[in-house]
């Protein structure tokens, strides 16, 4: 089945994707109205005064960590430049113009990096730093200890790997730090799930390589020996996880008495509750607290987080947090889209997703739980799962299989929606809404990385889940859409089978021409309509079902009630169907769910029934009922009154298609609001990797 955009040529979205392979990122904050209109000056104009708001941000970024929230604002806004240099005209002493290329003003060259490092990140395709890794490099290399926070997919790891491998070999930790055979380790970075660790282990690698310095990778579920062999010789970093490397500590294996820096990467995981005491002890261990350099980074940094970072950083500690105050806290470079989808619809729809926003790149679905991780990727053809109950040498082979492009749909929960960086993974889709605000963001954040766009589609049921919630907490204003209709999926399909029918030899054609013709006399239809049955076969249809917009459900259609006058409850409206309508149909209505104006209901029935469920209104003149063609705005449940319906809704009729990304051709939508406040339930109280936690 090909991949379809929503709208338009479906390769126009692959192709504007490759051309925007760095975008400028610009928020509606006031900073960027600002560039906006310094870019219509012209172009020599608009880089210095970019150059001067970059340093301007620069230099309110380096606040003291003091109500660092209040003063975000004033650099707020991230920008990643489309180039790594820019052209400037040059008018030549006889009159002509040559254009002189400018280097980029946070280009590699300069940063205080060393050749050996700077070839590296060149080989690497990295010329110029991103903003956050421009704005904390002094900071950190000049020795101060460091809240860093940017936006998913900002280049974070780089932040704190470049200084620290500089510090090390030419700055100022390079005197003070221990080497030689045995030597104990001069950096610790902790981070929460063992992917992750491997990852940034990786980067440690890769530039630490280098420039000479040597790391290991210390997480669960893999051996000790290899681990204990290595840190007896002597590293320099240590990379892992926190119940890793707290046994390691017990065993006697490792001396932290001599870091340089203790990195806490994805910090406000790594402090969640449960993880804290773990990270205290591990981050005690060494020997004088003002020698050592601690950094904290993540892209969501609630103030409890902040609250405990002064008991593990410095007085002194700077921030620079590129979000602050800015409402979207989430990836501004992904395009957010919400779906009422029923649990029980979502193994149908979940792969006409795909093929309608995946671009033909990888897809990575989240849901709550192990077990529906597992069950879901094993009816979803070329699927896997990833989770904390899968042994870890499989979690590795998965992984490497979905980052080489082997399959190319990831089934996981939580433990993958931190950090990974996986190339190519153009569409999230969230089962259902998270539990928090922060987990939507980090695993909307898998995709949309480094300024390439993606699609984050997270589907609700609209009896149950709450999407406004997540929408007021991360800014992001969500594009409501309904399911794809199969129908829509077939058109395109239809489309590719006949591009792919053109290009077939006409040296079949005498082969089948007796048979088509054969075919045209007795079968009583047009050649219009053999075609069409010949398309459907090849694209692999034998029938189109349709889709219900309420609950996403294959052969149901949603219909309004209204009754002229206001429902105040759902089993109001049960009520006024029971007057007409037999026991049995009534009992068959599914996912009845008030509107926003409190004058109707809509519910999803089997398409057979529509019709015994449309007479409704001959018999009563009262009673109207209709199928709907778009969802209208469904009301909100109160969650602190066992699920009574309230005040005005979110979703509604929002044409989605009105932002940048304008591919879809959502219509509708709708949700209620039942919220659950409870962002550490079952989330983080167990230890390690290790911990029991049904949900990882
Ligand atoms: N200066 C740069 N130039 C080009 N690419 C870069 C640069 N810095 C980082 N990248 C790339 O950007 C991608 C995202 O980086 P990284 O994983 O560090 O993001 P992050 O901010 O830590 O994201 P998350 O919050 O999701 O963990 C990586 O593929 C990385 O190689």
């Amino acid at each position: 089945m090909p991949a379809l955009t929503l709208s338009g040529d479906p390769k126009s979205l692959v192709k504007e994707k490759k051309m925007k392979l760095k975008v400028q990122t610009v928020t509606d904050s006031p900073s960027s109205d600002k560039k906006d209109k310094t870019s219509k000056k012209g172009k020599d104009s608009a880089e210095k005064i970019s150059k001067k708001e970059m340093k301007k941000k620069r230099k309110a970024a380096e606040a003291d960590d003091h109500d660092e929230e209040g003063k975000s604002d004033s650099f707020s806004s991230e920008l990643v430049d489309p180039d790594n240099s820019r052209a400037k005209k040059v008018k030549l002493s006889h009159g002509e113009e040559e254009v002189v290329k400018e280097e980029h003003p946070d280009a590699v060259s300069k940063f205080r990096i060393s050749d050996g490092l700077r070839e590296k990140l060149k080989s690497n395709g990295i010329e110029y730093l991103f903003p956050i890794q421009a704005m904390t490099f002094d900071i950190l290399l000049d020795g101060c200890d460091l809240v860093g926070r940017a936006r998913t997919g900002q280049g974070k790891t780089l932040a704190f790997v470049l200084p620290i491998l500089e510090s090390l070999t030419k700055g100022p930790a390079r005197e003070s730090r221990r080497t030689g055979h045995g030597r104990p380790p001069s950096v610790l970075v902790l981070l929460p799930t063992r992917e992750l660790a491997s990852q940034v282990f990786s980067d440690f690698e890769v530039y630490g390589g280098a420039v000479g310095l040597t790391s290991c990778c210390l997480y669960g579920g893999a051996p000790y020996h290899p681990q204990e062999t290595k840190l007896r010789r002597g590293v320099d970093i240590v990379v892992g996880t926190p119940g890793r490397v707290k046994d390691h500590l017990e065993r006697g294996n490792i001396d932290f008495s001599s870091l340089k820096f203790r990195v806490l990467d994805e910090a406000d995981e790594m402090l969640r509750m449960g993880f804290v005491e773990d990270v205290e002890l591990i981050l005690g261990k060494v020997e004088d607290a003002n020698k050592v350099q601690t950094l904290l980074f993540s892209a969501t940094l609630p103030h409890w987080v902040k609250n405990i970072s002064s008991r593990f950083l410095k007085p002194q500690r700077k921030t620079v947090d590129l979000v602050g105050n800015e409402k979207m806290k989430a990836s501004t470079s992904v395009r957010h889209i919400v779906i009422p989808c029923s649990t029980a619809a979502r193994p149908q729809v979940i792969p006409d997703i795909i093929r309608c926003y995946s671009s033909g790149g990888r897809t990575i679905i989240f849901t709550e739980t192990k077990e529906s991780a597992s069950q879901l990727s094993g009816s979803l053809p070329g699927a896997r799962a990833l989770h904390g109950d899968i042994q870890q040498s499989q979690r590795e082979v998965t992984l490497s299989g979905f980052r080489s492009g082997k399959f190319m749909t990831l089934v996981a929960t939580n433990v993958a929606a931190r950090g990974l960086d996986i190339n190519d993974v153009q569409l999230i889709i969230q089962c259902e809404p998270p539990r928090d605000v922060e987990a939507y963001i980090h695993r909307s954040g898998r995709t949309g990385r480094a300024g390439n766009t993606g699609v984050a589609v997270m589907l609700y049921d609209p009896r149950k889940s709450s999407i406004s919630k997540i929408e007021k907490e991360s800014g992001v204003k969500f594009e409501h859409v309904t399911a794809p209709q199969p129908s829509d999926v077939a058109k395109a399909a239809g489309v590719e089978a006949a591009d792919s029918i053109t290009h077939i030899s006409d040296s079949v054609v005498p082969a089948f021409k007796s048979a088509a013709e054969e075919l045209l006399n007795s079968s009583g239809m047009s050649a219009v309509e053999l075609l069409a049955k010949a398309l459907a076969k090849a694209s692999g249809y034998t029938e189109i079902k349709s889709r219900s917009l309420l609950n996403s459900l294959e052969n149901h259609v949603t219909l309004l009630l209204e009754s002229g006058r206001p429902f105040y409850t759902p089993s109001y409206a049960f009520g006024v169907l029971k007057r007409f309508l037999p026991e049995e149909k009534v009992n068959s209505v599914k996912g009845l769910t008030l509107v926003a104006d409190g004058n109707g209901a809509v519910f999803d029935v089997p398409s057979e029934d529509a019709d015994t469920f449309l007479t409704v209104q001959k018999n009563a003149a009262d009673v109207s009922l209709e199928v709907v063609k778009t969802l209208p705005r469904l009301q909100e449940r109160d969650p602190s009154r066992g699920g009574r319906f309230f005040g005005n809704g979110c979703g509604g009729f929002d044409r989605g298609n009105g932002g940048r990304f304008s591919r879809g051709r959502g219509v509708r939508g709708g949700g209620f609001n039942g919220q659950r406040n409870d962002r550490f339930s079952g989330g983080g109280r167990g230890r390690g990797m290790g911990r029991s936690n049904s949900r990882r």
